[in-house]
C-alpha cells in the first residue's frame, strides 16, 4: 500500500494539516509513527486506515481487510461488549460459526471476558479501550491500524497487545501504529515515520536499547488438566514458562 503526494486538511481553506506525503506501508512490516502532540499523527492513521479521504494525493492497494483502533474508543455506544462484538463480526464478515470462538479467544486474551455482559458506557477507561483494540483485531486484520493502543492499559493487556501486533506482522499484515510510551520495543519494528511540520520523515526504526530487565521466578501450581491453557496463556502475556513435571510440583 502507498500514500501518494498525500495532502489533508479538515475543511477548505482551513491549514494544512499534511502536505506530500509519500511512504510506503508493506506487508509484514510494523511502522511505529511518532511526533509532537498536535503533529498529525492521528490524521495520518485515519487516512492510512481509510476513515479519511486525502483533499490531493491518493492512497493506492490499501488491504481489504482493515482492524483500526481509535485513541480514544467512543463508550456511550448502547451495547453490551457481546453484542457490541458480535455486530463488529457480523460487519466485519466474520463466519457465523466461529464467531462466539473468535470473541472468547480476544476477549480472553485481553483479560475482558468477564464483561461480555457489561453495557460499553458503564466499562472503565481501560476496559473500553480493550474492546476498543478487540474489535481491530477480530477479523484478522490485514491493515492494522493503532491509534496509541497502550494508554490506560495494564502490563498484562500491554504486553497481550504489542505480541497481538507482532502476530498480525508474523501472518504478513502491515501494522502502522502510534506508540508515544514505546512499549512495541520489544516487536520487531522495521521503521519509523516521524510526522512534524506537516510532512513524514521516514526513519528506520532504531534498535531500542535491551535494558537489562530485573525478573523474577514465579511457580505456578495447576491442576495437571489446566496446565496447557495455562502455559498458553502465560505465552500469549509474553512470559518465558518452563513446566516442570509432576514430582517437582508437588515438592
Ligand atoms: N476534527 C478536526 N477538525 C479540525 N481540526 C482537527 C480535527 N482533528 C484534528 N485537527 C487538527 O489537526 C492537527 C493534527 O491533529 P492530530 O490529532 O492528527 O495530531 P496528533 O499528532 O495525533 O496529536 P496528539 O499527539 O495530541 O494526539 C491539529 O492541529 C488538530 O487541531
Amino acid at each position: 500500500m502507498r500514500l501518494r503526494n498525500v495532502s489533508y486538511r479538515y475543511r477548505r481553506k482551513a491549514p494544512w494539516v499534511l502536505r506530500g506525503v509519500d511512504v510506503e506501508v508493506a506487508p509484514g512490516r510494523i511502522t511505529e509513527v511518532t511526533g509532537a502532540n498536535g503533529a498529525g499523527k492521528s490524521t495520518l492513521l485515519r487516512l492510512v486506515a481509510g476513515l479519511a479521504r486525502p483533499s490531493a494525493g491518493h492512497i493506492e492497494q490499501r488491504p481489504r481487510i482493515v482492524g483500526y483502533a481509535p485513541e480514544r474508543f467512543p463508550s456511550a455506544l448502547p451495547f453490551t461488549v457481546q453484542e457490541y462484538l458480535e455486530h463488529v463480526c457480523r460487519i466485519r464478515g466474520v463466519r457465523v460459526a466461529d464467531r462466539q470462538a473468535v470473541i472468547g479467544h480476544w476477549t480472553e486474551r485481553l483479560r475482558c471476558r468477564h464483561l461480555a455482559a457489561t453495557r460499553i458506557r458503564d466499562l472503565s477507561k481501560g476496559s473500553a479501550q480493550k474492546v476498543g483494540l478487540i474489535q481491530a483485531f477480530l477479523a484478522k486484520p490485514e491493515l492494522l491500524v493503532l491509534d496509541e493502543p497502550f494508554a490506560g492499559l495494564d502490563v498484562a493487556a500491554m504486553n497481550a497487545v504489542s505480541a497481538a501486533v507482532g502476530e498480525v506482522a508474523a501472518h504478513g499484515g502491515s501494522v502502522v501504529v502510534s506508540d508515544h510510551q514505546n512499549y512495541l520495543g520489544d516487536v520487531d519494528l522495521r521503521q519509523r515515520w516521524e510526522v512534524g511540520g506537516g510532512t513524514v520523515s521516514v526513519l528506520p526504526a532504531s534498535p531500542k536499547p535491551r535494558e537489562e530487565k530485573q525478573t523474577v521466578v514465579l511457580r505456578v501450581r495447576v491442576e495437571e488438566r489446566s496446565a496447557g491453557v495455562a502455559v498458553e496463556h502465560l505465552r500469549e502475556l509474553g512470559y518465558d514458562v518452563e513446566i516442570g513435571g509432576p514430582a517437582e510440583v508437588r515438592k
